[in-house]
């Protein structure tokens, strides 16, 4: 489905990507992780078409991600930042229905079938019901990445892709948010590529991580053959202990401090 070819961005004298080679089949869900400024983000923007690979290919469905017109690729794929929607005066149910530009003609007007079902039916699996009303500038920030994700399933894209999506969520709402996209997922079968920090959440979600250094990729992988002692320490500095979580038997990652005698 995405096929990302000897892939490389530079910026003047940065290499932000160097020679990426990855391959993502329809359904499967990836994390990708790394350092701050490996490049995991100018990754996501070559999927999304925003930014050009200065070497290399990224195609989506046989054609590069950059060619595509801009309402063709929303139609197939759908982005959602960390911060997914500003804290703007438009009530919750409108600013769902502008997940629908895609299919909608230059008035305004739906091409295809009344997408009031649709809406319906994602506000009571989002629980979003009794916010219907009320405006996004009025919702706390897990509320809104809430609506946010409401509004890209009403886009009912193929692809998915999250750029930190947790980030400013509270625990609960961390897991509640992935646990959202998994179920979703489990419906109706599309690809998620998020990128995480947090290499806990990512072992417990994503199918396949794509680990990158410095614009590289130093491996790709299950969770389990990813976050190794070895590999976190060579990838991030760190002195990891690694342990299985003791329900789902995944790898997580804890850090010791360094204690003074
Ligand atoms: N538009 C740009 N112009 C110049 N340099 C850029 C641009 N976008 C990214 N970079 C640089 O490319 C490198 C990779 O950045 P990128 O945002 O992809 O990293 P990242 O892994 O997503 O980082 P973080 O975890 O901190 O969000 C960084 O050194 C960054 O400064």
């Amino acid at each position: 489905m995405i096929e990302v070819q000897k892939a490389s961005k530079q910026f003047g004298e940065l290499n932000a990507l160097h020679e990426v080679d990855w391959s993502v089949q329809e359904g499967e869900w990836w994390g990708i992780i790394g350092p701050n400024g490996s490049g995991k983000s100018t990754l996501l923007r070559l999927l999304s078409g925003t930014e050009q690979a200065s070497s290399g290919e990224v195609l989506i469905r046989g054609k590069a991600a950059s060619s595509y017109e801009r309402k063709q690729l929303s139609q197939m794929l759908a982005v959602l930042q960390q911060d997914g929607l500003p804290p703007v005066h438009y009530p919750v149910k409108d600013v769902l229905e502008m997940g629908r530009y895609p299919f909608q003609n230059w008035l305004g007007q739906e091409l295809g079938n009344d997408p009031e079902d649709l809406i319906e039916g994602i506000m009571d699996k989002l629980d979003l019901r009794l916010l219907a009303k009320r405006p996004l500038d009025e919702l706390s920030g897990g509320q809104r990445q809430r609506v946010a994700l409401g509004q890209v399933m009403v886009q009912q894209p193929q692809i998915l892709l999250l750029d930190e999506p947790t980030t400013y969520l509270d625990l609960r709402y961390q897991h509640q948010f992935m646990e959202l996209v998994g179920n979703w997922r489990k419906e109706s079968g599309i690809t998620v590529i998020a990128v995480l920090h947090d290499l806990n959440l990512a072992a417990q979600f994503c199918d396949k991580l794509l680990v990158l250094q410095d614009g590289q990729v130093t491996g790709s992988g299950t969770p389990q053959e990813m976050l190794t002692a070895e590999h976190i320490r060579r990838v991030y500095g760190v002195e990891p202990v690694i342990v299985q979580h003791p329900v789902s038997g995944v790898p997580q990652v804890l850090i010791s401090r360094h204690m003074e005698e």
